[in-house]
């Protein structure tokens, strides 16, 4: 069923991605700091997600956010992440709880879980016939800054879910890259996102029903050392790309 979607980060690549599937499965909002440069299927926000006056504006009417804006850089410095992914995060909660939003996915990242990465695993832990699986049930283990930031806006869902009954996805979102996965990059194949498998896994988190949820969005490549069991049984999803077909 179409639901009126509020997309933040939309002139980005997971943004592109997500609309590249989806855009006339929707009705859609868009919202990003970056003014667009193409036609958008929808109503778009110019607006920092730490400006509350325009998140809550963005926020009527809205049934789902699809959560994206922020740093997206692993090397980003602390001022960096603070105001844009921290606490422009807890503005989109603010915002969409005294909206009735219904259900907010936020874009996490490997990187929460980046320091599980140990010497000892890898590169074993990239390869096929290695057993190590991440599920989501794990605490957060982030390996630099940005990481932490995806580990406290995971946590801040927890918290509005429990304290207002908001439906949360955290998607532990592996490694983007359209038409073909990372080349030379076994970490990055290991984790690759197909531009398809990202738009239908986002489709679910609009779709499907749950209370909070940590799933990690990868396909479902041969390498994997994340699962994706959370993501098939709380959402719905289901992969269509593997990494080993372009190899
Ligand atoms: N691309 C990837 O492989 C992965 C991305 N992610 C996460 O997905 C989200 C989107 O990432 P990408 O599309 O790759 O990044 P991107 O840099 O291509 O897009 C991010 C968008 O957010 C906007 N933005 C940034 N800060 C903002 C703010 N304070 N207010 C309003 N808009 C703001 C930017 O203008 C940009 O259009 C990020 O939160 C990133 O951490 C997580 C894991 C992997
Ligand atoms: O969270 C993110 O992860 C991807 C993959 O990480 P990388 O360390 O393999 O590059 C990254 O490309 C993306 O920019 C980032 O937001």
């Amino acid at each position: 069923m179409a639901q009126s979607v509020l997309l933040t980060g939309a002139a980005g690549r997971v943004g592109d991605a997500i609309l590249g599937g989806l855009a006339h499965e929707h009705e859609w909002r868009f919202l990003d700091r970056d003014p667009p440069t193409e036609e958008y299927p929808g109503e778009f926000v110019v607006a920092d997600v730490t400006d509350e006056t325009s998140v809550r504006d963005a926020m009527d009417g809205i049934d789902v956010v699809i959560h994206l804006a922020g740093d997206p850089r692993p090397e980003a410095p602390w001022d960096s992440v603070l105001t844009n992914n921290i606490d422009g995060t807890r503005t989109i909660y603010e915002a969409a709880v005294d909206a009735d939003v219904e259900k907010v996915a936020f874009a996490s990242s490997n990187h929460a879980v980046g320091a599980f990465e140990t010497d000892e695993r890898t590169p074993g832990l990239y390869r096929v016939h290695d057993e190590f699986r991440l599920d989501g049930t794990e605490l957060p283990r982030p390996g630099n800054l940005y990481g932490v930031s995806k580990a406290a806006g995971e946590t801040l869902g927890r918290y509005y879910h429990d304290e207002y009954g908001i439906s949360v996805v955290n998607v532990r979102i592996g490694n983007l890259t359209k038409g073909h996965p990372p080349i030379d990059y076994e970490r990055g194949q290991a984790m690759w996102l197909s531009y398809r498998d990202c738009a239908h896994l986002f489709d679910r988190c609009i779709e499907a029903d749950y209370e909070y949820e940590i799933v990690y969005g990868i396909s479902d490549n041969d390498r994997k050392y994340y699962s994706i069991d959370r993501a098939r049984e709380a959402l719905g999803y289901e992969p269509q790309d593997n990494s080993a077909e372009h190899d």
